[in-house]
């Protein structure tokens, strides 16, 4: 029986072979879901001045330290426009949320805790020093870094950028994955289908894999099982600078299954092929110069869950991530479960939260990778190591989550 690779080793040797692309600037306006090249440093300092916090009036703690107590309002502060003197003893400045505190006051007394009689304040509650005042460099001060080089910019990253300074940032580019589906029983959704034939599903979740991962999907469409046809295919990608070409099918032992020595015809250096793991066996990688080539098994759910485990993986090094594994979660099984062989098996399952707050992970019965409906349905992957031993429902297990988009 030949070598079956450890799941764990496979990604390693994928990943030993990328590293982030080169980078470029991108606006801020463009940058969600892209990767930071270089660390991002505070330009300024936030809040640059100290500011209010409430409605109210700025002054001096001092002079409102009890109910009853009378000041004079001398002026106005509002966010973008200063009261541009002191305030003194006894007096106190009409003030807006987000507006410096002028010179000399220490307090904000809240509006709804003051009695306006024309230019008297009468103070309803005492203030201590310091209330409702947000200091200086409160968020961030001026150099220092905020978001590290590595992280990918989600929605709120946007804004703390936006409100260190920076119009545009420095990302690692995106990689370009191109996407090749083989067999000649296989038609696009929407087309006649022949009596020979089935729906080519798989790359729709490929091509969503890599937009939702940060890549950019190249449709190759779908290739014959011919051999002209298929390299065709692979020297267009080639042609294309892919960073990444990734085949559907066509990777097992069959008559029809061409995939691999069309690679290798085509220049490609296979590093493996085959891995222990359950779906997903005739997985297949290998490099052409700068160009990661993965075959992933034709079987829909093999496709998907290789492009988790390996694809994923890969497109985030390429991005630049400096998070790239898989984010594996403890949990307890749900219902038991027999001893493994030889191949890490990645189960379909459902999950819910014990009373404790575990995550509980309970395989469904049928375990086909020809099956589409139970992956649609299922809320995680149950992780069975290679050579588990049987197991009962409660005992720890491992949970790879298939939150969406996934
Ligand atoms: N004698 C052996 N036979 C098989 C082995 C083995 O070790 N010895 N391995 C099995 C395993 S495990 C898998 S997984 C499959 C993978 O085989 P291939 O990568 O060669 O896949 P195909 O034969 O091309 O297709 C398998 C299955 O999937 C359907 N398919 C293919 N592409 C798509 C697509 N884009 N969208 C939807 N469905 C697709 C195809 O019609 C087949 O039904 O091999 C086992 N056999
Ligand atoms: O590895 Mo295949 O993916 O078992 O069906």
């Amino acid at each position: 029986m030949s070598n079956l690779l450890p799941v764990p080793e496979a990604r390693a040797r994928i990943l030993a072979g990328l590293a982030p692309l080169e980078r470029e600037t991108t606006p801020l306006a463009e940058a969600l879901g892209r990767t930071l090249a270089a660390p991002l440093k505070a330009l300024r300092t936030q809040p640059p001045w100290d500011c209010s916090a409430m409605d109210g009036y700025a002054l001096r703690a001092a002079d409102a330290a009890t109910a009853g107590a009378r000041l004079v309002v001398v002026g106005e502060a509002a966010a973008g426009r200063a009261f541009p003197e002191r305030v003194g003893e006894g007096q106190a400045v009409r003030i807006f949320t987000g507006a410096p505190v002028p010179e000399g006051a220490d307090a904000i007394l809240l509006q709804e805790d003051a009695e306006r009689d024309g230019d008297a304040l009468v103070v309803g509650e005492a203030v201590r020093s310091g209330r409702h005042i947000r200091r200086a460099g409160l968020d961030f001060r001026e150099g220092e870094t905020l978001l590290e080089k590595g992280r990918r910019l989600g929605a709120r990253d946007l804004a703390l950028a936006a409100a260190l300074g920076h119009p545009s940032v420095e990302v690692s580019r995106r990689p370009h994955i191109a996407i090749l589906a083989t067999g000649d029983e296989l038609v696009l959704p929407g087309a006649e289908v022949g009596p020979d034939q089935i729906v080519a599903s798989n790359a729709f979740a490929i091509a969503a894999v890599v937009a939702a991962e940060g890549g950019v999907p190249v449709d190759l469409g779908v290739a014959p099982d011919d051999r002209r046809a298929i390299r065709a295919a692979i020297e267009s990608a080639i042609a294309q600078k892919a960073d990444v070409l990734v085949t559907l099918g066509g990777a097992s032992v069959g008559d029809h299954d061409l995939v691999k020595p069309v690679l290798e015809e085509a220049g490609v250096r296979l590093d493996f092929w085959k891995i222990a793991m359950r779906p997903g066996k005739p997985m297949m990688a290998g490099r052409r110069d700068d160009m990661l080539a993965l075959g992933l098994p034709g079987n829909p759910v093999s496709a998907i869950v290789c492009s988790l485990l390996f694809l994923a993986p890969a497109i985030r090094r390429l991005a630049g991530r400096a998070d790239v594994e898989p984010v594996l979660r403890p949990g307890r099984l749900g219902r038991d479960m027999p001893a493994n062989d030889r191949r890490e098996d990645y189960m379909r399952a459902a999950l819910s939260i014990d009373s404790d707050g575990t995550p509980v992970a309970t395989a469904y019965d049928r375990q086909d990778s020809s099956m589409l409906r139970p992956l649609s349905d299922a809320e995680c992957l149950l992780v069975r190591p290679a050579h588990a031993l049987a197991a009962a429902a409660g005992d720890p297990c491992v949970i790879f989550p298939l939150d969406h988009p996934y």
